[in-house]
């Protein structure tokens, strides 16, 4: 009972008190005195004195009686009105809602707090129920404990709800409610206390929401796996990708050990100790890649990172972090893969062939054996490639691998350097001469038909260079440049052939560049000249344009002939220079011809399939003709029948673009390449070149008699112009008339003359016609 309880009653109850005191001391007075003084004093005077005298002492203590009682009801009624003070203040100024609420709910106190909370004003409160402003979802909840409240069956209730504010937003409050204990005379009454938890609510609202968020996301990750485990081990948690990685359901996971998961038996020790120690020090380990176990058993690499969370009753919960490494390790494996072996054909790679020549030169020269290198080039690999697509070239170098694989021995080694060149390594060579009879094995192995797609059969003839250990080179890159130039003089021997390496070799390569330093030097120096061969119309037999043919005069060596310093300046990328000069010789010498009055000619210009497959060859032929003001019409770009099987698409809208620039466009050495009908026709050509091979035998040969005369109708039935090349003697020309060929050029008429020559030819023409 309180302090102020315990005052109300004892003002309750203390005149009751102090009449019951009163009236037993009055009877106590009146039986005893008397008796007790009619005892003791015998006198009457004295009798009836002190009789006076007991009244008197009567009215004393009453009154003392009644003063002290009085004293201490003004006492407790002051005490009374303090707690009734301190009441009020605490009810008014308490830091939560409180109400005074009717058995009906309605408000009956509101203090300001509730007010604040609530929105209302108090008197607002006061003419309302709790009804009224409880969200309608919790209304029934709060009414049903209220009467269980009333009913006597429980005291109190503390529930959270929700209220309505008075702006009509939600408030959520922690609501405790007590039936205070009932005055006879006063209906019941409850102490409501109301407490603004809003904040704390969307906080948690916030929290689970971004928690469930968070669930969701680890959850459906489907690469990363993401387990969590309690301090023995058990799973607790197991998102979708641990599902993929592992091969469990999440079913399956939770509750089993880790150990019986995923762990190989080998490492059961080390994790359970790991685990005991992270859930101790609450430090996860350091990140690391392991080797873990699928359900199905099989090996599975992750690179595995924890986490230690320690929760609010300080239990620890490990994560782990799981990412699936085994694409990772096979692009690792592919990747070291590549560094020593070809995609192409699996066979090891220059650098792997390196190594091991390497190894195989320190046994050599520790225990004095014989090496050799050879390097085998193909012969036709190029022309199979331009005539059959790149497929069938990457079939035919894998059909090779094959067939140079069954040639060699466990102990040499097979390398493919790239392209279309291969390398071997033979070890404990007893005889130099043995790599000799090993390399005619491989070139007549070689020449056997190897069969492609669609049943197409290819032969494949090869150039060998070999150059062997002590003899030649005693060092790796020695060895191999050796070989190389060995090679290059095999194929410079007429193909299909082997040749040792010679110190002749080595000049020969020493020679070859320092070419390519003069030729770059001759183009600067304008060392380089164009002579121009005539081309003659067969039926009027007058000269119709010209070929540009490029020479080189070098000052040592004299003339050297353009079939042997182009095929270099193309390895190098000179002809792009050498290409430009031409063009632009071709259009300044062609237009200032033009303004000195002579007839208008068509000067042809041969353009390297290296020009070509550059991108730009239309952008540069456009701006010279720009800069030289030649008209297009007369300038024609001859292209070889191979170099246009590069790349056909690029060649097609190349060709395109030129022709729609207004230029000509022309096939040279037409019969020696692969180009199919269908081909040709897409092509916007103008005119067709003849092969001089053809030709030569033209009056001699009765197949290449036909051949041309084929060519010269298939070049008709396709619309296009045909020209005979190297024609050399009357005969030949005349029955090129007489199979309506249209144009010719060859040493029956001229030879490629100077500028000056061919202008002085040209002049006598127009003067010949003049007569
Ligand atoms: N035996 C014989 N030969 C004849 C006869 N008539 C012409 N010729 C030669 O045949 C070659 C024809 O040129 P090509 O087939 O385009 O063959 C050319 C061409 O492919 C290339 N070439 C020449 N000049 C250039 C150039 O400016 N650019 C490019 N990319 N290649 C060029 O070099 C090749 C060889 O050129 P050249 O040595 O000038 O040799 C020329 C020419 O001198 C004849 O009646 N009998």
């Amino acid at each position: 009972m309180s302090q102020t309880e315990k005052n109300l009653s004892k003002l309750r109850y203390s005149p009751v008190i102090g009449a019951i005191i009163y009236l037993l001391f009055g009877v106590a007075w009146i039986s005893f005195s008397d008796s007790l003084l009619s005892a003791l004093i015998t006198d009457p005077v004295l009798l009836t004195r002190y009789q006076t005298y007991k009244g008197l002492l009567y009215v004393a203590i009453t009154a003392l009686i009644a003063w002290l009682l009085l004293k201490q009801r003004a006492q407790i009624a002051h005490s009374l009105s303090h707690s009734q003070w301190l009441f009020n203040m605490t009810f008014e100024h308490a830091a939560t809602g409180m109400a005074h609420v009717a058995s009906d709910g309605s408000f009956l106190r509101v203090n300001k707090e509730l007010c604040r909370i609530l929105g209302y004003a108090p008197q607002e409160l006061l003419d309302m129920t709790f009804q009224q402003i409880t969200h309608p979802m919790d209304l029934s909840k709060d009414e049903a404990l209220l009467r269980k409240t009333l009913r006597g069956e429980i005291m109190q209730y503390t529930i959270e709800k929700r209220y309505l504010h008075k702006e009509g937003r939600i408030v959520w409050a922690r609501l405790s409610v007590t039936l205070l204990p009932r005055l006879p005379e006063h209906p019941p009454c409850f102490i409501s206390v109301v407490q603004d938890i809003s904040a704390v609510t969307l906080a948690q609202q916030q929290l689970q929401e971004s928690e469930l968020r968070f669930r969701t996301l680890l959850d459906s990750m489907p690469n990363i796996s993401v387990q969590g485990y309690d301090e023995n081990g058990q799973t607790l948690y197991w998102n979708k990708g641990s599902e993929l990685l592992y091969g469990y359901t999440k079913q399956e996971a939770l509750g089993s050990n880790l150990l019986d998961l995923i762990i190989p038996q080998f490492m059961h020790v080390a994790v359970k100790e790991a685990v005991a120690l992270m859930a101790q020090t609450g430090e996860a380990r350091m990140a690391e890649e392991l080797t873990l176990k699928r359900k199905d058993g099989q090996a599975v690499h992750v690179y595995s990172s924890h986490a230690v969370i320690i929760l609010p009753n300080k239990k620890p919960h490990i994560y782990c972090i799981d990412i699936d490494l085994t694409e990772f390790k096979q692009q690792e494996a592919k990747l070291a893969f590549l560094a020593e072996y070809d995609p192409l054909t699996h066979l090891p790679n220059r650098q792997f062939f390196t190594n091991q020549l390497e190894q195989a030169l320190k046994v050599a020269r520790r225990e004095q054996l014989q090496l050799a290198v050879l390097i085998l080039d193909l012969d036709n690999f190029k022309t199979i490639n331009d005539s059959y697509g790149h497929n069938a070239g990457d079939m035919l170098l894998r059909r090779v691998a094959d067939k140079l694989k069954l040639c060699c021995r466990e102990t040499d080694t097979l390398a493919r350097f790239g392209g279309d060149e291969f390398a071997i390594l033979i070890e404990h060579l007893p005889h130099p001469e043995d790599a000799a009879r090993f390399a005619l094995e491989l070139l007549k192995t070689l020449q056997q038909p190897s069969v492609l797609e669609l049943g197409l059969e290819v032969t494949s003839a090869a150039s060998i260079g070999i150059s062997l250990y002590p003899e030649h080179n005693d060092n790796v890159e020695a060895l191999l440049q050796g070989a190389d130039a060995a090679l290059y003089k095999a194929k410079a021997d007429g193909r299909n052939t082997y040749r040792y390496y010679t110190d002749e070799l080595t000049t020969l390569a020493r020679e070859r560049l320092v070419m390519e330093a003069k030729l770059r030097q001759a183009l600067k120096m304008n060392q380089l000249e164009c002579y121009y061969q005539p081309q003659i119309a067969i039926t009027t037999g007058k000269i119709v344009g010209a070929e540009l043919l490029i020479r080189w005069c070098d000052a040592e060596q004299g003339f050297i002939p353009p079939d042997h310093f182009i095929p270099m300046a193309e390895s190098c990328g000179l002809i792009h220079a050498i290409g430009h000069f031409v063009l632009e010789q071709a259009c300044t010498q062609g237009y200032a011809w033009l303004v000195q009055g002579l007839p208008a000619l068509k000067l042809s210009v041969n353009v390297s399939a290296h020009q070509f497959s550059k991108g730009d060859l239309e952008q540069q032929v456009i701006s010279i003709l720009q800069s030289t003001a030649f008209p297009a019409h007369l300038l024609e770009l001859e292209v070889t029948e191979s170099a246009l099987m590069h790349d056909k698409e690029r060649v097609i809208r190349t060709m395109q673009q030129l022709r729609a620039a207004g230029i000509r466009l022309a096939i040279d050495d037409f019969g020696t390449g692969y180009s199919s009908l269908a081909y040709l026709q897409q092509l916007p050509l103008d005119l067709l070149k003849v092969d001089r091979s053809f030709i030569e035998k033209i009056t001699s040969n009765d197949a290449d008699k036909q051949i041309s005369k084929a060519i010269i109708e298939l070049a008709h039935t396709l619309r296009f112009d045909v020209l005979a090349e190297g024609v050399e003697t009357a005969e030949q020309l005349a029955l090129l008339k007489d199979m309506a060929c249209d144009y010719y050029q060859g040493y029956y008429y001229s030879k490629p003359l100077p500028a000056e020559a061919f202008r002085q030819l040209l002049l006598q023409q127009v003067a010949n016609q003049q007569d």
